[in-house]
């Protein structure tokens, strides 16, 4: 049995939407309002369909995208979600075949590397992704902070203040735009996400989240930071017991951070705040009294990237010191490989196609894990997943490459 691809029409928009929320195991029920908002938001050209006997099968849409890469400088990045097969055509290279589509479409556009959020980790290696950012969540017990109740007001002055989701979507754009660019990792959000994330638009499975939002202003009142959390409380054993659930929290500064988790932790009758995913080296828990006081509950691998431009991907990050190595990058589907020479310095960097012998031999996917400065060269030959040709190759890449702050993408996409 063979299945057409094809990139779908408005026509097909409740059949595809059906197959998505069946992918992801949820109820198939879709409203006219949930058709609209795919409508407004999916690019028709980039929104995919597997069809068998008229009915969609698997789904799978890409959108433009703008990745933070190290320096602070953005690239294009070819987005990729909504990934589905329906279960009773798994396993018969439906996913594979979308892919494909896809990752040929973005390069023939000249988009620098695609980007995805991966379900599980084995599914996308073969594609030529690797790990780039990793997440890690904590529960911090608020009883044991060794915070002053005082700390509701900042430390360091400056204040924080209730926003509505309109005044929000108001001023939340520009922070997140001043975020972004300190932020390796970070991806752009377009008009819809904020719509989405603030309760403006609710689709009929998204969960229902009565969000509370506090602003920091700085001393002088510039706005630096914005959490966006829910509550999850109960009356146990005559007294109240509530967890304060962080959706999102995004600070421009330390001390917008600081201000913002000690917020948090003085919350009367909130025993616990759960952090939601942050970067692994998150300051939070030094906020806090006692660092112990946030327990880790969880550590992944979170965005994943696949060079698809390695010369433009290798010339718009930053390096902290000059060097030069070259890559022999292999990639299986013929969209990136070669044999590059990246000569980096504090000042920029050229990479350009080379003859000269390979200081490191790797796959594709493994460069996507080095090029936010997260993975490090050595630890990836140590896996046996990076070939050292050249004596101290792999200590040049981590000298070039890896970075002191690790990268964080705190948006699901
Ligand atoms: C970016 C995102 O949207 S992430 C969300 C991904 N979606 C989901 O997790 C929803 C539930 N799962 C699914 O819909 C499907 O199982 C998918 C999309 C993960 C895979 O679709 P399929 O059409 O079955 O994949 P396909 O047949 O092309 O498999 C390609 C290869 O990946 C392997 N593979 C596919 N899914 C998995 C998995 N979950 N775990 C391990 N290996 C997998 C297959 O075995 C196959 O291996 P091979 O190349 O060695 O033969």
């Amino acid at each position: 049995m063979s299945s057409e691809i094809r990139t779908i029409g408005d026509d097909d928009l409740h059949d595809w939407s059906v197959a998505v929320l069946a992918g992801f195991l949820m109820g198939p029920t879709v409203t006219e309002e949930d058709v609209a908002f795919r409508r407004g938001n999916y690019d028709p050209e980039r929104t995919l369909g597997a069809f068998d006997g008229g009915r969609c099968v698997a789904t799978l849409r890409s959108f433009t995208q703008e990745l933070t890469v190290v320096g602070g400088a953005r690239v294009t990045a070819d987005a990729v979600s909504t990934v589905t097969v329906s279960p009773t055509h798994r396993r018969r290279g439906l996913l594979t075949r979308m892919m494909a589509n896809d990752l040929r479409a973005a390069k023939d556009r000249g988009d620098a590397v695609s980007t995805l959020i991966a379900a599980e980790y084995p599914i996308y290696g073969r594609y030529g992704f690797g790990p780039a950012t990793h997440t890690a969540g904590w529960l911090i017990d608020t009883a044991r902070t060794g915070l002053d109740p005082r700390h509701a007001v900042p430390e360091g002055g400056g204040r924080i203040d209730f926003a509505t989701g309109e005044e929000v979507r108001g001023f939340g754009p520009a922070l997140h735009d001043r975020f972004r660019a300190r932020k390796p990792g970070a991806v752009s959000r377009g008009e819809r996400w904020w719509l989405r994330n603030t309760g403006a638009i609710r689709l009929s499975h998204d969960p229902k989240l009565d969000l509370h939002h506090a602003v920091y202003r700085s001393p002088s009142g510039e706005i630096e930071g914005l959490a966006s959390y829910t509550y999850d409380s109960t009356w146990t054993a005559g007294r109240p017991d509530a967890t304060a659930q962080v959706q999102r929290l995004i600070g421009t500064s330390p001390a917008a951070e600081r201000a913002l988790w000690q917020f948090l932790c003085s919350i009367d009758w909130v025993q616990r705040v759960d952090t939601g995913r942050r970067a692994p080296d998150d300051l939070l828990p030094h906020f806090l009294g006692d660092p112990r006081a946030a327990a880790i509950q969880e550590i992944a691998d979170y965005l994943w990237l696949r060079p698809l431009d390695v010369p433009r991907l290798l010339e718009a990050r930053t390096y902290p010191v000059a060097g030069s190595l070259v890559l022999q990058v292999e990639d299986r589907a013929g969209l990136a490989g070669g044999r590059f020479l990246l000569e980096a310095g504090p000042e920029g960097a050229s990479c350009t196609p080379t003859t000269r012998s390979a200081g490191l031999t790797l796959d594709v996917g493994e460069l996507g894990a080095l090029y936010l400065g997260d993975a490090t060269a050595t630890r990836l030959a140590a896996l046996g997943r990076i070939g050292e040709e050249r004596p101290g190759a792999l200590t040049t890449a981590d000298t070039l490459l890896h970075t002191a702050r690790r990268p964080w993408c705190p948006d699901m996409f």
